[in-house]
């Protein structure tokens, strides 16, 4: 015991030193970061690390493979951009870090390889992609540097996207289960800023990590402060931003320093930044706009004098941040509404990184509005209405090299003018009512008579219901009241007896029908086609194969039917029309085979034509 704890403890001072010499840290940023950096180094388990943005998680495997001399890291990230990145960065500390991916020249992938055949090869870590460990080069140089005793550690970043559960699910983390089950030896990591413990279990199913060690820390982030700000009910929009702008950067943040405060202010487009840009310098806080519309030099321009303190603000699309770990961030700003959950929680966590109080602001205008409904209405009467940190995170799989439409795509994903995709827009709404409902505390205190007078109403209306199990309504869907579900009800019962009238006359009136229908519908074709055999192929098609035919013909049958809707009497002039046509279509589908027409003779159908004319 004595033994194990002198071990420890000679550990701990080996970490801290290498913490100060070379990654300049005075001392862990938390006691959960040095806990599971010494879990780590043990390599006795696998570990799984949950912390938030910013929280320092990359140390936690940074250090330990820095320590591990003579061995390589292997690190799986899903973005080449954020792997690029953290190479800059430990090429700063001169640590030496490499990666073999697909958008590597040749000789760049000779020079990395013939350095991880050394006997003592110099790289400390091995960046790749979930894609590049699936291939048979990779494998092959794995199973050799494991031949050898080379591998310190197997890391995987962003790991909750190897859960189906996880709204950032990537298909080809999934394979990475394989290798951990062929190399059972190799201490696995596992990092995410976020996961819920449904999606953690299926992280260690999938990844089939054994009794993984675990450090998990809230993605709450205390330091960080919320609010929402209603454009039209500003005077002057611009001069609104630059006040809180100034508010945020606090004193003397004219003294243009690299470590001194600063901002970003996202926007939707690129006219935006730039517009904003300019309205910002007139109103003396000097500002310069980001966008992937700049020259790649120009851009490196822009951020290069925001990283160094020339200017306090930028403005930017959604193409500026990633990776950029500036610790003085005061404020992250949102011209208009973020793009997703998702892109929310990376943006605004730019902000704070110093664990130093920073606010996060979106404006916002009417047409956002309608898009949340009266949440943030709510808000914006109070004005001055502050949160605290959101918790949810989840990242765009187009970020990953791979994703459907790239990187370029996630590039200039803020310069769409189009609607947002609607899963993006429910799944923002309910965070937004969730974590809305949670700042706002409990309801208001009422007494006991209140309380009891409530519950007796309530006792009352769940016998007279009937709901089936109406008194588990608030039990099973918080928030669901008995009236909400009886007024529901009421509009489903409605509907149903409405559509069945409509029905019944439709389907009496298509069946009464069906002689005229087919001849009209032969008719069509015996005009449109002048070869035999594509008569023949229309005629078959007709029953079933083709839907865009039977889409045609179902209109057809609707032209038919309309004639026999009577105004006002069951149901409306479209519902009619759609149920005309839905009847028409399933009609079709019975009653017109292909099988049967497709007979060389087609005399037997012939008697239901009712006599064709020509
Ligand atoms: N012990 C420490 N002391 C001071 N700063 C630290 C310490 N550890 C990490 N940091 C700094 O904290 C910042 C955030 O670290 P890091 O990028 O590793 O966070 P992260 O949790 O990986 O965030 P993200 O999820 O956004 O990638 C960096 O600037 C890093 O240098």
């Amino acid at each position: 015991m004595a033994e194990e704890n002198n071990h420890g403890n000679k550990q701990l001072d080996e970490a801290l030193d290498c913490l100060n010499t070379t990654f300049k840290h005075k001392d862990f940023k938390t006691p959960l970061q040095r806990d599971a950096v010494l879990a780590v180094l043990k390599g006795k388990k696998d570990v799984y690390i949950s912390m938030p943005t910013g929280s320092g998680k990359s140390l936690c495997y940074q250090l330990p493979a820095v320590m591990a001399k003579g061995k390589i890291t292997i690190v799986v990230s899903p973005l080449i951009a954020l792997i690029k990145d953290q190479m800059e960065h430990l090429e700063r500390l001169k640590v030496r870090a490499e990666s073999i991916n697909s958008k590597m020249a040749a000789s760049d992938r000779q020079r990395v390889w013939t350095d991880l055949q050394a006997v003592v090869p110099a790289t400390r870590l091995l960046y790749i992609t979930p894609e590049q460990a699936d291939t048979t080069s990779f494998q092959n140089l794995l199973e050799r540097l494991v031949r050898h005793s080379k591998v310190a550690y197997m890391v995987v970043d962003e790991a909750h996207c190897v859960s189906q559960w996880g709204h950032d699910f990537r298909p080809t983390y999934l394979k990475l289960g394989g290798l951990r089950r062929t190399y059972r030896q190799l201490p696995w990591v596992a990092l995410t800023a976020t996961a819920s413990a449904k999606v953690m279990e299926d992280i260690f199913k999938q990844l089939s990590l054994k009794d993984p060690l675990k450090f998990r820390a809230s993605c709450f982030r205390s330091n960080l402060f919320y609010d929402v700000r209603y454009k039209e009910s500003l005077d002057d929009e611009y001069e609104d931003l630059k006040d809180w702008v100034v508010e945020c950067l606090g004193p003397n943040w004219e003294d243009k320093r690299a470590n001194g405060p600063c901002g970003i202010v996202y926007c939707r487009t690129r006219e935006a930044t730039e517009e904003l840009a300019g309205q910002l310098t007139r109103r003396g806080v000097p500002t310069r706009a980001y966008h992937a519309g700049l020259k790649d030099r120009d851009r490196a321009a822009v951020q290069e004098s925001w990283m160094d303190g020339e200017v306090p603000v930028i403005t930017a699309t959604v193409s500026f941040g990633m990776g950029v770990d500036k610790a003085t961030v005061r404020f992250v700003g949102h011209w208009s509404m973020p793009q997703s959950v998702a892109g929310y929680y990376q943006e605004s966590g730019r902000a704070g990184r110093d664990g130093l109080p920073a606010q996060c602001r979106i404006y916002y205008s009417k047409r956002v509005e309608r898009l949340i409904g009266g949440y943030f209405r709510d808000i914006a009467r109070k004005q001055d209405y502050r949160t605290k940190a959101m918790t949810i995170s989840s990242l765009d799989e187009d970020q990953y090299e791979g994703g459907r439409r790239g990187r370029q795509r996630e590039l200039d994903m803020y310069e769409e003018t189009g609607e947002r995709r609607s899963d993006e827009r429910s799944g923002l709404e309910s965070l937004v009512k969730r974590q809305l409902k949670l700042r706002r505390g409990s309801s208001p205190v009422r007494s006991d008579r209140q309380k009891k007078q409530e519950s007796k109403e309530k006792e009352q209306a769940v016998k007279s219901s009937r709901l089936r199990a109406a008194d588990c309504t608030e039990r099973k869907i918080a928030g669901l009241t008995l009236k909400t579900r009886e007024e529901y009800f009421k509009l489903l019962e409605e509907a149903l007896s409405r559509n069945l009238n409509a029905c019944v006359v439709a389907a009496h009136a298509l069946a009464g029908r069906v002689p005229e229908v087919a001849i009209e519908l032969e008719y069509n074709i015996f005009t449109s086609n002048r070869v035999v055999t594509m008569y023949r192929r229309a005629m078959a098609l007709l029953g079933g194969h083709s839907s865009a035919e039977r889409r045609s013909v179902a209109d057809l049958c609707v032209q038919l039917l309309m004639p026999h809707y009577k105004a006002g009497k069951i149901a409306s002039k479209d519902e009619f029309k759609t149920l005309a046509r839905s009847l028409a279509h399933s009609y079709l589908q019975r009653h017109t085979t292909v099988g049967a027409l497709e007979q060389p003779d087609l005399s037997a159908t012939t008697p239901h034509l009712a006599g064709g004319s020509t």
